[in-house]
């Protein structure tokens, strides 16, 4: 691969080109190399690693790792073709530790939704406290992992490997209850879902079935394997969300009554139903989390936050003019997704379980995101905002500010990412992808892509 990619003639010729367009980036080792291929959300990872890619955006320190991150991509057809995967740096710490017989054998959790923007930070969070994580992900015929890329090992360090993935989905029960079995696991985390609100008009009985009955099958799973195994000390996450509360006026706490306006909280509501019956009427140790927006440089790119802030990106290097949105009236509760599941750890730690909901008890509307975000660069939003009806939604949720109190007092939580800061952040890290985009544009790697 290495050879390949030295020797290769089209890289050549492009090669002073791309020397050009590159002066901006930082291709020094210490840059990771996330920034320059892993970043590049819904791109075909695995074909960019088998094409000569540009010698002027890779030093040897690079190429070697491509050359590792190849050997890893390729299809993955049965769970030994996709061997365990974990981060080679990482040492058990105490919090996930519990003696057996004498021996300490660290906590084990299972995440569905890994491949997300939240199982991602999860994930590096319960690895770092010294957890070994099991990740369920679902068949599909592109590589879905790309944010948990980063925490990939080589196979053939199986034994250093504590993140593991199997296949299995929220659609069928059997796999669920077989890698309960199989995994025995203390913490379980259901991050899965159809995630969407828009979409979820679309695809709403796909959206109940994932959203609502998946959390009930694995509450079901998760019943019936302590029920077999009398493992009774296992936790249950259930991810629930603001847009329970839909059109109940702010500030909305644990005791505000849900309004769905969607099928997606609709879903959500039946799945925290779910969550408080199982507690309620076998003794389960099951949580609600009911988050807030949370936003990341890993967000999904059709959620407003990032669909701006990667706009912000092209714009500003010249890769995009125009941005489509619908409603810039709706008003969030914004924090940042690597704080948010510290949170959701922490309720797996009470001695009992309960409800919370996690906020930064502040709310902006989505017009006050684009003033904070193209000025950051110094651009005005409205030079470049169309409305297009399509992003308007059947039914709106106008005012979201969480009540987070009871949180932050039961559970000692608060968020440390404040808005403008998460706003910077995204901002930052989708000008550094467009830079990095525009030099594979330039050279002829991939299309200037309209937006999502
Ligand atoms: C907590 C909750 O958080 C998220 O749900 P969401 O609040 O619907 O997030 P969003 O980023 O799609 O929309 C935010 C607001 O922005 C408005 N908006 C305007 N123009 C566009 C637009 O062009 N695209 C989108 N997506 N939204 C737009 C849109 O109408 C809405 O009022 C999910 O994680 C969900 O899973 C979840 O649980």
């Amino acid at each position: 691969m290495c050879a390949h990619l030295a020797n290769n003639t089209t890289a050549s010729i492009l090669k002073a080109k791309i020397v050009n367009s590159a002066q901006n980036i930082d291709t020094s080792p210490s840059t990771p190399l996330t920034f320059l291929i892993f970043h590049l959300p819904y791109t075909d990872h695995s074909t960019l690693l088998h094409r000569p890619l540009p010698p002027a955006i890779l030093n040897p320190f690079h190429q070697q790792q491509i050359h590792r991150l190849a050997l890893y991509q390729k299809p993955i057809n049965s769970i030994s073709d996709r061997p365990s995967m974990a981060s080679e740096t990482n040492q058990p710490g105490s919090d996930s530790t519990t003696p057996v017989n004498g021996e300490i054998k660290p906590k084990i959790a299972l995440i569905t939704g890994i491949t997300g923007q939240d199982g991602s930070y999860l994930t590096e969070f319960l690895l770092d406290k010294g957890y070994e994580v099991h990740g369920l992900i679902r068949r599909s015929s592109n590589f879905n992992t790309q944010r948990i890329n980063h925490i990939y090992i080589d196979p053939h360090n199986a034994h250093k490997a504590r993140m593991k993935l199997h296949y299995a989905d929220l659609s069928d029960a059997s796999s669920l209850r077989r890698w309960l079995d199989t995994i025995n696991p203390d913490e379980v985390y259901n991050l899965a879902a159809q995630s969407h609100v828009a979409v979820s008009f679309e695809i709403p009985d796909y959206t109940a079935d994932v959203v609502a009955t998946g959390a009930l099958r694995l509450l079901e799973a998760v019943r019936s394997h302590i029920a077999a195994t009398g493992r009774s000390q296992i936790k249950y996450y259930q991810a629930g969300s603001s847009e329970m509360f839909g059109s109940t006026p702010p500030p909305q706490s644990e005791t505000t009554p849900f309004h769905p306006r969607s099928p997606y909280a609709a879903s959500k509501c039946a799945a925290h139903w779910y969550t408080v019956n199982y507690r309620e009427a076998y003794g389960l140790y099951a949580c609600n989390g009911i988050l807030f927006n949370h936003e990341s440089p890993r967000r999904g790119e059709n959620f407003v936050t990032r669909k701006i802030t990667r706009a912000v990106g092209r714009i500003k290097v010249g890769l995009q003019n125009k941005l489509f949105l619908g409603n810039l009236q709706a008003s969030r509760d914004w924090g940042f997704a690597g704080d948010y599941v510290e949170a959701m750890w922490m309720m797996l730690q009470q001695e009992k379980p309960d409800d919370y909901v996690v906020a930064t008890e502040e709310s902006h509307t989505v017009e006050e995101f684009l003033e904070v975000a193209f000025g950051y660069v110094g651009l005005n939003w409205k030079d470049h905002v169309v409305i297009d009806k399509r992003y308007f939604r059947p039914a709106e949720v106008d005012n979201l500010k969480g009540d987070s109190s009871k949180t932050r007092k039961v559970l000692g939580w608060k968020p440390k990412v404040g808005f403008e800061q998460l706003v910077k952040m995204m901002v930052e890290e989708d000008i550094d992808l467009a830079k990095r985009e525009k030099v594979l544009v330039d050279a002829g790697f991939m299309d200037a892509q309209q937006q999502p």
